[in-house]
């Protein structure tokens, strides 16, 4: 039974789909890819075909490859893989749905459908629930991404009655700035186990004193460790320490978010950090420029994010 299953909680890196030169998915290094993660970033939960992992620009066959990858690599070392199952299409989302329950998945995640849009809350809950009843057995989680989706419907709204449509909704991931709306998620479900996963990597401290109960991000598949140790300050209540590294992480996220960063950038940047090959985006999506990848790569070794380096003596804003 879905409420049985553990709860998701801490970081959940959203994978990258890794891609070769010629566009194709590069399945050969998901096995180094989830070894990465466990072993160098403290990492144990994936997000699935999510934005990071361009879900939306895969076929149907090629995000249950991706899924399946992901499953038989993690296997014995991810403690939860969560698959994100949205489509613009009820059918496909379903059957994503069931295929993510046949592989042994431990959830699935659906953003809204952003083409033809539930323009209010209940028409969403009733796509929502269409797909979530196609896996029975799975936590469900709702992907709110408004920026991305167009769909702006808060998430307090949503949330308010939802397990009586949708008995194996599991929790949120969140991924918008609105702490007010994230607040009162929390505030309002406090008597359920619902997992408040935070999506916006550069505010998740804000968000743990909010109630936050896990983080959904891109940047947790290189700076993972970094977060972790934000966590854990927050945790032993050394919020000055918390702090710090936010600041820390804020800086880098800062920099790139000036220069354009995206799940391009994404890939650049983890390809530098894992030095393992995530390849180019799918069109519409261009490969991060160099100029991109050499400033991003200064700033990653000055603020001591890339380990290869020994800037250490020379270095002031080390955040190690
Ligand atoms: C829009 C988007 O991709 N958001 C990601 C997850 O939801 C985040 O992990 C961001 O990439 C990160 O917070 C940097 O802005
Ligand atoms: C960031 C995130 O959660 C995603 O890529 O879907």
């Amino acid at each position: 039974m879905a409420s049985q299953k553990k709860k998701l909680q801490g970081l959940v890196a959203a994978t990258i789909t890794p891609m070769t030169e010629h566009g194709e998915i590069n399945f050969s290094v998901i096995g180094q890819y989830v070894d990465y993660l466990v072993e160098e970033q403290g990492v144990k939960n994936i997000f699935v075909n999510g934005t990071t992992g361009e879900g939306l620009s895969l076929s149907v066959s090629e995000r249950r490859q991706v899924a399946e990858e992901w499953m038989t690599k993690g296997r014995n070392k991810l403690d939860q893989v969560v698959i994100h199952v949205g489509a613009l299409s009820l059918k496909e989302s379903q059957e994503l749905a069931r295929h993510a329950a046949e592989i042994g998945a431990d959830g699935i995640a659906v953003i809204a459908p952003f083409f033809l849009k539930p323009w209010n809350k209940d028409v969403l809950i009733n796509f929502l629930k269409e797909v979530a009843a196609a896996a029975p057995a799975l936590p469900f989680y709702y992907y709110h991404i408004p920026a991305l989706t167009g769909v702006k419907i808060r998430a307090e709204e949503l949330l308010d009655g939802i397990q009586e449509k949708i008995p194996t909704f599991q929790g949120l991931k969140f991924s918008d700035t609105d702490l007010l709306d994230f607040g009162q998620c929390v505030d309002q479900n406090r008597e359920r186990q619902f997992a408040f996963l935070f999506g916006v990597d550069e505010q998740l401290l804000s968000a743990l004193v909010m109630g936050a109960t896990g983080a959904v991000g891109s940047t947790y598949n290189y700076l993972g460790k970094k977060t972790n140790q934000m966590l854990e300050a927050f945790e032993r209540k050394d919020f000055s320490s918390a702090l710090n590294h936010q600041f820390c992480i804020q800086r880098f996220i800062n920099f790139v978010l000036k220069l354009g960063f995206g799940v391009s950038q994404t890939k650049a940047i983890m390809t530098l950090v894992s030095g393992i090959p995530m390849g180019p985006p799918r069109p519409p999506l261009q490969r991060a420029s160099r100029e991109f990848i050499d400033e991003a790569k200064a700033r990653l070794e000055s603020l001591d994010f890339l380990s290869s380096t020994d800037l250490k003596d020379r270095n002031l804003e080390s955040c190690s």
